[in-house]
């Protein structure tokens, strides 16, 4: 089993914060993580690191078997997919939804002279099957339901056909419906052995879809537990992490939490 991700010792400070503090995270082959915490814990910056987006301020960060800071970041990018709102917030409204996921074959956002072949227009449709947004196409983002976007957006990510697919918090916003329907897809890309190596972040048990394998739990910069899923999700390790009284319950390859109830 080989390292996609290896981690050691990840500091990032900005000014007098450290946002990420001596890290220590490995990700093998065929592995499903879900990345825990709560807000501000240092989930995204942590994205940022694997997605190559972002280099330490001191230890070393490994992606894909290339060492950050002596590699070409631009050659490393493509071969690792990333969905997240900052990446969203770059799709021009007026881009159809065919070409919001084709241009990815290209690392840029809005067409303009880029020549895309057969292959690529295939690849684009594809994928848009495969998340349910094929009637879509021709619709431009802007006018997507937030639902239909995020489902866009994964879409995009896998156009490259990456080696590790990072998610951060695909289900943000979606009501129950669209929760549930990504979730699904989730599992689905989950349970594919051709999937790539694949990291969610979220807030919510709720959200970790059947499938996933590993958790790593990220409190105040640092990896507070990381193993196997039915391992680390624990009342114990949920209430250190989220700082209450929780607990937590299984059924149906599902999760949930909640807060003890106070008598
Ligand atoms: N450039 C920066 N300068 C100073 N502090 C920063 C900077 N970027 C991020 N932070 C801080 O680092 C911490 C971690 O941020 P990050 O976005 O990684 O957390 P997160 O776990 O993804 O949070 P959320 O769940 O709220 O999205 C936060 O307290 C944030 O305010």
């Amino acid at each position: 089993m080989s390292a996609v991700l290896d981690l050691k010792g990840v500091t990032v400070r900005r000014g007098t914060t450290t946002i990420l503090d001596a890290v220590d995270w490995q990700v093998n082959d065929g592995e499903r993580w879900v990345v825990l915490g709560p807000n501000g814990a240092g989930k995204t910056t942590l994205l940022q690191i694997a997605s190559g987006r972002m280099h330490p301020t001191s230890g070393s960060a490994e992606l894909l078997g290339e060492r950050l800071g002596k590699v070409d970041v631009f050659e490393l990018r493509p071969r690792i997919g990333l969905a997240s709102a900052s990446l969203a917030e770059r799709i021009p409204g007026d881009e159809t939804v065919r070409d919001v996921v084709l241009t990815a074959a290209y690392g840029v956002t809005g067409r303009w002279r880029e020549r895309y072949d057969d292959l690529d227009t295939g690849r684009a449709d594809d994928l848009l099957a495969a998340f349910g947004v094929s009637h879509l196409a021709e619709r431009t983002f802007g006018t997507l339901s937030e639902g239909e976007r995020k489902r866009t957006q994964i879409a995009r990510a896998l156009m490259t056909d990456p080696e590790l697919l990072l998610l951060d918090e695909p289900a943000a916003g979606l009501d129950l419906g669209g929760r549930e329907e990504l979730v699904g897809a989730l599992a689905e890309l989950a349970s594919d052995p051709r999937s790539p190596v694949l990291v969610l972040v979220t807030h919510h048990v709720e959200e970790i879809p059947p499938g996933f394998t590993h958790l790593a739990l990220v409190k105040d910069g640092t990896i507070h537990r990381a193993g196997p899923v039915a391992e680390v999700l624990t009342a114990e390790n949920l209430t250190e992490v989220f700082g209450m009284p929780l607990v937590v319950a299984h059924g149906g390859g599902r999760w949930m939490a909640r807060s003890v109830r106070r008598r």
